[in-house]
């Protein structure tokens, strides 16, 4: 694969200066010491997703620089899930016959000590969906992301089940800030880091909470770009497992960024769809410092 940036070895990264979220160049330079991470070393991501988001969701990790592989048969878990640095299962076309292959990579994964996020698309569209991510979330995601309406239905369902409000579709109703209460309920009840997309990307481990607050509004009217950024989360996870909460918010900060980019060119959806994906390929460190926009919420 083709790699068109210089690595900056992590131990050029001072832990206590990047650790500072109130300083937005030490984010800036966390965000690009992920993401030349992941051209550099080429992460092989799972992905357990859906029909829709199959391309899109593909391409982007290839412009990141990971190595997507798009495998859902249980028959090849145990051979080819243990070759993987990182995890991504997206629940938005699910049948009956798919969940068992989620189930097993995810517990795979967790024996493996690899991590996996878990999106879980309209997770109140019905019952059948919503106690499959319950039990996707049993199964300890590293991260979950969703957009405001997902992370309000999901928290409900761990804490008040009978107020979980049915949403259909796979749009939000609600704003991501919104959300912000529910996304720290489930972070702690399930011990992941939690994810809300929206105008601002809420960020949290259920006590610090980080905003992201780069992107475009026509982003939404690309379908799978949520599903996308997903997956670029398990690819910057995939290089940091340990700190999943950064990973979240640079993965979030740079989709957004490509999008700001690719507006620059884009006439409307369709054409911000191929410029966002080229200007993901095509990020250098100057573009990335000058736009990153994170603050702490918390
Ligand atoms: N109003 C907005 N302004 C800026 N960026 C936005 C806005 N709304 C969404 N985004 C960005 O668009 C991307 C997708 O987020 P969104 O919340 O639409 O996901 P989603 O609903 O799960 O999408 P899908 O299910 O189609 O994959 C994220 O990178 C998010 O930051
Ligand atoms: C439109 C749609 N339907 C199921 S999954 C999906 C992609 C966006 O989540
Ligand atoms: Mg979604």
């Amino acid at each position: 694969m083709e790699q068109q940036t210089q690595p900056i070895p992590a131990t050029n990264i001072n832990p206590k200066a990047t650790n500072n979220h109130n300083q937005p160049s030490s984010w800036a330079k966390k965000a690009w010491r992920l993401l030349s991470d992941v051209r550099a070393q080429s992460p092989l991501i799972q992905c357990i997703t859906n029909f829709v988001s199959m391309d899109l969701m593909a391409n982007t990790l290839l412009s990141a620089g990971a190595s997507p592989a798009m495998l859902h048969s249980l028959e090849e878990l145990n051979d080819f899930t243990p070759c993987c640095r990182a995890l991504c299962i997206n629940v938005g076309t699910l049948t009956p016959s798919w969940l068992p292959s989620m189930k097993a990579a995810a517990q795979l994964c967790s024996q493996l000590d690899t991590p996996w996020v878990l999106d879980p698309v309209a997770v109140s569209a019905s019952g059948f969906r919503l106690k499959a991510c319950m039990e996707l979330v049993e199964l300890k995601p590293a991260v979950i992301r969703g957009n405001g309406s997902e992370i309000i239905a999901l928290s409900m369902a761990f804490t008040q089940p009978s107020k979980v409000s049915i949403v259909k579709g796979t749009d939000s109703i609600h704003e991501s800030v919104d959300a912000v209460e529910a996304a720290k309920l489930l972070a702690k009840s399930s011990g992941a880091i939690v994810a809300v997309s929206g105008a601002t990307d809420i960020v949290t481990d259920g006590n610090q909470v980080v905003g992201a607050h780069n992107g475009v509004a026509l982003m939404q009217k690309i379908t799978a770009t949520g599903c996308s950024v997903t997956a670029l989360i398990a690819a910057f996870v995939a290089v940091d497992k340990i700190h999943a909460l950064d990973a979240a918010v640079s993965a979030l900060a740079v989709f957004g960024v490509t999008g700001e980019l690719g507006m620059k060119n884009a006439k409307g959806p369709a054409s911000l769809r191929m410029h966002l994906i080229d200007a993901l390929h095509g990020l250098d460190e100057a573009a990335l410092e000058s736009h990153v926009n994170i603050t702490s919420l918390s």
